[in-house]
């Protein structure tokens, strides 16, 4: 699939979010970030503004659920037309059931760490799961400093998936920008959340393609 960008909505103007939307329009993705209080100390939306966001978005939407008890909320985005459903695995009771039952609604599966989780345990899921979300920052919020102590960990999670021979998205959220996403790409990331790089640009469309240049040069 290549190089894939997916702003991160979580800084946008939610009073204007259809306007929001069409700035990037360009995108492969909307990343839309849920969370609860209880996983992240941080609220945000839910399903019912999932929805409203579905009926506008000119792409895709890539719901990332920073929840507890993902099992039995993540099915309903994907049954309300998410295209990719990606829920913590440090949150999931029954991650494979979760991921068999997000696929049977047509979604991608994405299973997310958080910075201090390993990913070895969970490689054996790869033949589950669509994509895997190496976080480069504490979830919660949007504006935080990337962690580059999370590239060897992407490096491993790429030679892993490699190793599979399976097509699974590498998916990485957190300080993503000009400075970082090279690094990132080059470290086997393939699909980069950024929400502050680009809502914070005067032209969004500008900043998507900057990004992905840089991003496809590096890998
Ligand atoms: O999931 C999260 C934060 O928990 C992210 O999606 C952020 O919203 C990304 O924002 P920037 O770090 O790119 O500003
Ligand atoms: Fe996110």
């Amino acid at each position: 699939m290549g190089i894939q960008i997916s702003p991160s909505i979580l800084n946008s103007d939610f009073s204007r979010i259809g306007h929001e939307l069409e700035r990037i329009s360009s995108a492969d993705w909307a990343h839309v970030d849920v969370m609860d209080n209880h996983f992240v100390p941080n609220l945000t939306l839910g399903l019912p503004v999932v929805e409203s966001i579905l009926k506008v978005s000119p792409v895709p939407v890539d719901c990332h659920l920073m929840i507890e008890d993902p099992d039995r909320w993540a099915p309903a985005f994907a049954e309300a037309g998410a295209k990719s459903v990606t829920f913590h695995a440090e949150a999931a009771a029954a991650p494979i059931r979760l991921a068999r039952e997000l696929r049977k609604q047509d979604a991608r599966a994405g299973l997310a760490l958080k910075p201090t989780t390993a990913v070895e345990p969970y490689l054996e899921l790869l033949p589950e799961i669509d994509m895997l979300l190496i976080m480069t920052v504490e979830p919660g919020f949007g504006g935080q400093s990337f962690l580059e102590s999370m590239l060897p960990k992407i490096r491993r999670t790429r030679q892993a998936v490699k190793d599979s021979g399976l097509d699974v998205w590498i998916q990485v959220d957190g300080g993503v920008s000009v400075k970082t996403i090279e690094r990132c790409a080059e470290a086997g990331a393939d699909v980069f959340v950024a929400g502050s790089a680009v809502y914070g640009a005067q032209d969004a469309a500008a900043s998507i393609a900057e990004l992905r240049e840089l991003a496809a040069q590096a890998c």
